[in-house]
């Protein structure tokens, strides 16, 4: 079995924990975090160091997975990556056993799929995405990099998604949107027109927020 780092013990982390275990393809060394968590667990799992020791770490055998959340900026999970990528660390790519994905999909590395996601025919997916539990991505949708897409979303056939979107709870975007990079769609919005340019975007039918 491989040898799993984490990168980021938060709330995200328990669940990606929740995953891989059930995946069983992964043995969980550690995580890293801030400098005053270490030496604490998160779910029996010792907090080892901080991305400081990423260096040193990854001449190692070990995978990395960044197990940060990401609500309203994807700016630390991206740079995390790219410092991993700079490393030439082994980066995890995870799919829950309960997760449902076509055989016409293709998944990028380090990115997670949490239970109950279902992935059909024609899906492309970029690298280091969150596709967060039950969220629903349907036939021939693409997904760029560093995009959360969260639990129960629903994202309709050829929807096209640029990279570090954020996609909230419950959202559901018609078939055929596309979705500029770095927008954030609230939790429970219905989008019904494309996105050209960036925003935070929440309501049915969504509308740009004021600050957004
Ligand atoms: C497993 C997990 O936990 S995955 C994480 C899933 N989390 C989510 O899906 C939450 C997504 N986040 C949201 O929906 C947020 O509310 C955001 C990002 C859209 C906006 O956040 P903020 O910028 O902090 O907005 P704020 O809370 O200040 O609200 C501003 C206004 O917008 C309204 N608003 C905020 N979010 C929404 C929404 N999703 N739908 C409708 N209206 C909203 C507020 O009611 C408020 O209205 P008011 O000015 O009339 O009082």
């Amino acid at each position: 079995m491989k040898t799993l780092i984490l990168i980021g013990a938060g709330g995200h982390c328990k669940s990606c924990i929740e995953v891989i275990e059930a995946q069983d393809q992964y043995q969980i060394k550690g995580i890293l975090d801030l400098q005053h968590k270490v030496g604490e667990t998160l779910l029996g799992y010792p907090i080892i160091g901080t991305d400081d020791d990423l260096p040193s770490l990854t001449k190692q055998e070990y995978h990395f997975l960044i197990t940060l959340g990401q609500i309203k900026s994807f700016a630390a999970r991206k740079s995390l990556y790219q410092k991993l990528k700079s490393l030439d660390a082994p980066i995890a790519t995870i799919i829950s056993p309960h997760a449902i994905v076509s055989k016409y999909a293709s998944i990028a590395q380090g990115t997670i799929l949490m239970h109950h996601v279902k992935v059909n025919a024609g899906v492309q997916i970029g690298e280091n995405c969150i596709l967060n539990t039950g969220c629903n991505i349907e036939h021939d949708v693409n997904i760029g990099h560093h995009c959360h897409i969260s639990t129960q979303a629903v994202i309709n056939g050829d929807v096209n998604i640029a990279d570090e979107v954020f996609i909230g709870s419950g959202a559901i975007i018609r078939n055929g949107i596309s979705i500029a990079a770095s927008t954030i769609i609230g939790a429970g919005a219905v989008l019904l027109q494309n996105i050209d340019e960036p925003g935070i975007f929440v309501g049915n039918p969504s509308k740009r927020m004021k600050h957004g």
